[in-house]
């Protein structure tokens, strides 16, 4: 039964190791909302808001989210008793869209849910893999940054590498770094920064042996991408596309993508994860876990999900000094031979630091029945 007493958010303002630059934006502050559940027993819960400060990557923001939980989700949480988590995301089922809103408080509920079955996580989602596979990313830089970093990173042992890539820094820096390592698994991710005006530099793509190429066209389209799809070898792997198990189920029909990248925040929660996982499992399409520049909390869950059967592909889950200088999470993500161990113990299976906390924290609000 999870009957909450009081929710309270932790407002962060943390820095990024390196600055992360997309086709769109350069992130290196980072705030977010911690949101910590507990119940009359004092057992605890956590999630984490993974929205950034402006509406660059889908269009919620730290702030709406906080407005969404203040004004909605928390007090549907604190009204009533939920038998299990799937009770409470149907009690907020009329509230539209909102994905990060309702993903971050739906994980703080998943983990006290899984500390009172004295379960892992992992093991209450459905996953079995007891160790999953670490990929990486390497923001737009200098084309000697990029050479230098995907050397370090492989010698690192992670498992494949991703670049982000835009016009005038594509297909040239893809050469390049193929002539210096041809066989290394190898993605490019655009975030939208293309249109089908561009399918002969897109086709182009194909000569290098890409994994896949991930949202190279709209943020909302699946139209374009399966006539794009129709056109390239490569995989194209949607992102910002999918937003719900409908949209996943439409693009796969239509043959907009080979592959699906699945982050809990954009699609609302662990819940509809595990549906699109699950359906795409059925239509033999491979799945990964995305990441969003998150702290340890949302990674935690991140590499739950990640132990489920489907997850082949491995994702964006990196360890923690890849982003943070010190994590807010005991122990810290850490990655050895490319692989990350699923933690045995109840939960999330890692302990949040609360002097940590402390030292990114802004500012706390509680909210109590
Ligand atoms: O390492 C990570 O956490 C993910 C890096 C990444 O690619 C990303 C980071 C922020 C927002 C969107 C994306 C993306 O997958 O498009
Ligand atoms: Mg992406």
């Amino acid at each position: 039964m999870i009957d909450v007493q009081e929710v309270t958010l932790h407002h962060l303002d943390m820095k990024l190791v390196t600055p992360f630059q997309s086709s769109i934006e350069t992130v290196s502050k980072r705030e977010s909302i911690l949101i910590e559940v507990r119940n009359r027993s004092g057992q605890i819960g956590w999630g984490e808001v993974v929205a950034f400060s402006s509406p660059w990557y889908t269009e919620e923001t730290i702030g709406t989210c906080h407005h969404m939980l203040k004004s909605f989700l928390i007090p549907e949480l604190l009204a009533k008793p939920f038998q299990d988590p799937e009770a409470f995301i149907d009690s907020f089922s009329y509230i539209r869209r909102n994905q990060m809103a309702k993903a971050a408080i739906e994980g703080a509920v998943w983990d006290l849910h899984a500390k009172l079955e004295e379960k892992p996580l992992a093991a209450i989602l459905g996953g079995t893999a007891k160790q999953i596979d670490s990929g990486v990313v390497i923001g737009l830089a200098s084309m000697e940054h990029m050479l230098e970093t995907i050397g370090k990173h492989v010698s690192d042992g992670y498992k494949r590498i991703k670049i982000k890539i835009k016009p005038g820094s594509d297909a040239a820096l893809l050469d390049e770094i193929r002539s210096h390592f041809p066989d290394i698994p190898l993605m490019a991710d655009a975030n939208s920064a293309y249109t089908l005006d561009d399918i002969s530099l897109l086709k182009q793509l194909d000569e290098y042996n890409l994994l896949m190429i991930e949202q190279p066209l709209a943020h909302d389209d699946i139209i374009d991408h399966a006539v794009l799809q129709s056109q390239l070898k490569t995989p194209i792997c949607l992102d910002e596309s999918i937003i719900t198990l409908n949209d996943a189920k439409k693009a796969i029909q239509l043959g907009s993508c080979g592959v699906i990248n699945i982050k809990p925040g954009r699609v609302g929660g662990l819940f509809e994860s595990i549906k699109i996982h699950d359906y795409c499992m059925q239509h033999n399409v491979p799945v990964w876990v995305g990441g969003m520049l998150e702290t340890g909390v949302s990674r935690a869950h991140n590499i739950a999900l990640a132990s489920l059967p489907n997850f082949t592909i491995p994702g964006d889950i990196s360890a923690s000094a890849r982003y943070w200088e010190e994590d807010i999470i005991s122990p810290p993500v850490t990655v050895n031979n490319g692989k990350i161990d699923v933690p045995a113990g109840p939960g999330l299976g890692f302990e949040v630091n609360r002097s940590k906390l402390a030292k990114y924290c802004t500012h706390i609000e509680r909210f109590t029945k």
